[in-house]
């Protein structure tokens, strides 16, 4: 097959759901991808300056302009259940020396369906319809849930400023291991201005005056405004104490889930039991009717899918089931195809003018291509 008879046959399998086709803005203001793109997306976005000298960002995937336009609707009043279809050019730098700068996604966003272990299968089982229909077997697939990590903190029943800072630690690479292994220190007495600043903009400049008189250039992926944040999250957390020991215990056991997919709700049942978080049933719950129902859809999924609890960074607007499905000759950080949930996204948007469910998917037949062993 070749790359055009490649979204030819998946974007048939999304256009056949009735979803309508959408063709979205190319260009945005670079605010929102960069603060929703996890560090690996966000070191890869395509920025320029527009010529009033706004910072602006090639679209590096669809969810987002799609999400976008949807939010505007419904903060003008639409309603109701949406679905949309796709087949178009998104924009990152390469992930892998192989990898295009430009590239077609084929996928699907569906808005204001309700957010159910169900409704997660099928959007899953819709994806691999389309990988079958582009006729490449899947070497593995990667699933985690991100509301997992969330339901944990909030049943541990910790400090208000403990619980944010764990959630907002578990958005980056890394970030909860940093923040276990060590109690939080009390910071350098140079930060103390950046603690002490009486509003957040008066905190990043006293930030960018410490790394300046330091010698410090400002690189690296993350924002002043998250550094910020989480310099001023860690001291209040010091201060009342740091993250208690048995949270600890608790949170590395489940920073450590890496199981096959169909056991993940019982070694996460087994993990909440021991710590004696009853508050997390519904949430594993969820996790064990929605693998059901995935292994119902998709006969032959269990051999080689697994589940992380850390899986699922690249964007941060995903908060409940993520996917991603590998093929051949392709590294650990090119999946073939790759969805996930984001019932918050529409909230955010809209800055709280609606909200809606979404979940959605895509497929790269330029990957499909290679993990075929063809070219384009
Ligand atoms: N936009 C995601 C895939 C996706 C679509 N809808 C939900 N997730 C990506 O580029 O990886």
């Amino acid at each position: 097959m070749t790359h055009d008879a490649l979204v030819a046959a998946a974007r048939g399998v999304f256009e056949a759901t009735g979803a309508e086709r959408v063709d979205p803005a190319y260009i945005l203001p670079s605010d929102i991808p960069l603060e929703l793109s996890g560090e690996a997306v966000r070191a890869r976005l395509c920025v320029f300056s527009d010529h009033r000298g706004n910072e602006m960002v090639m679209r590096p995937d669809l969810t987002l302009p799609v999400a976008g336009q949807e939010a505007e609707r419904r903060a003008a009043g639409g309603d109701g259940a949406k679905a949309y279809t796709y087949a178009a050019r998104a924009f990152r730098l390469p992930a892998a020396e192989n990898d295009p700068m430009e590239f077609t996604q084929v996928g699907f966003e569906w808005f204001g369906k309700d957010s159910s272990a169900d409704s997660d299968a099928e959007a899953f089982a819709l994806v691999r319809e389309a990988v079958a229909a582009c006729d490449v077997t899947p070497a593995a697939t990667e699933m985690g849930d991100l509301s997992i990590f969330p339901a944990f903190v909030d049943a541990l029943g910790l400090a208000r400023i403990t619980t944010d800072l764990l959630k907002r630690a578990f958005r980056q690479e890394g970030g909860v291991s940093d923040l276990l292994a060590a109690a939080p220190e009390a910071l350098a007495d140079d930060l103390q201005p950046v603690l002490e600043a009486p509003s957040s903009k008066e905190a990043e400049a006293a930030f960018l005056n410490v790394l300046s008189e330091r010698g410090i250039p400002m690189i690296g992926t993350r924002s002043v405004v998250e550094i910020v944040a989480g310099l001023r999250g860690k001291a209040a957390v010091h201060a009342a104490g740091g993250v208690p020991e048995a949270a600890r215990a608790a949170l590395s056991d489940l920073a450590g889930v890496n199981c096959p997919a169909g056991e993940a709700a019982h070694v996460l049942g087994a993990i909440a039991g021991k710590h004696g978080l009853d508050r997390m049933s519904s949430a594993i719950e969820r996790v064990a009717k929605r693998m059901d129902a995935i292994l119902a859809a998709v006969p032959g999924v269990a051999t080689g899918a697994r589940f992380r609890s850390g899986f699922g960074r690249r964007f941060t607007y995903y908060d409940g089931f993520v996917f991603e499905t590998f093929g051949q000759n392709l590294t650990s950080r090119q999946p073939i195809a790759s969805g996930g949930r984001y019932d918050g996204l529409i909230e955010g948007l809209s800055r709280s003018r609606a909200a809606a469910s979404g979940i959605g998917g895509v497929v790269r037949p330029d990957r499909i291509l290679r993990a075929k062993g063809e070219t384009a």
